[in-house]
């Protein structure tokens, strides 16, 4: 699966989106090692804070079904240029996803931009700083 694939498998995914809060949706398509395909929406709360944004949603289904080698994650929302995910996001897929994974952003335009794992959040809190 290539590029263009993913990200079209993320905006479908961006059609699920439960979002009567803020009216904006977003998409996520996480491609495994083995060639799976899961897509993840935002699902928004009334209790505001509870929200899940779309990377988590594909992430957490991922591992929930017992996927844990991950190639790729496309990215997509209705933004100006391509959509930036939030600190949260970045620190559960740096938990995740191996640094140099490749991190697709995009937009409904067309823009893309390709990032790696570690250039979504350098510094990152892991593993390795909890010495016991
Ligand atoms: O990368 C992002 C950024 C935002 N959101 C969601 C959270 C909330 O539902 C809405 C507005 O912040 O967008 C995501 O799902 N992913
Ligand atoms: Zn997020």
């Amino acid at each position: 699966m290539n590029s263009e694939q993913l990200i079209k498998e993320a905006k479908a995914a961006r059609e699920m989106a439960y979002v009567p809060y803020s009216k904006f949706q977003v998409g996520a398509a996480l491609l495994t090692k083995d060639g799976k395909v899961y897509r993840g929406c935002n699902i928004e709360n009334a209790s505001y804070g509870m929200t899940n944004c779309a990377e988590r949603t594909a992430l957490f289904k991922a591992v929930s079904e017992g996927d844990k080698e991950f190639a790729a994650i496309a990215i997509v929302a209705d933004t100006e240029g391509p959509v930036s995910p939030c600190g949260a996001c970045r620190q559960v897929i740096s938990e995740l996803c191996p640094k140099d994974m490749k991190v697709i952003l995009t937009n409904l335009n067309g823009d893309v931009k390709e990032w790696t794992v570690a250039d979504l959040l350098p510094g990152a809190f892991s593993a390795e700083d909890l010495h016991e």
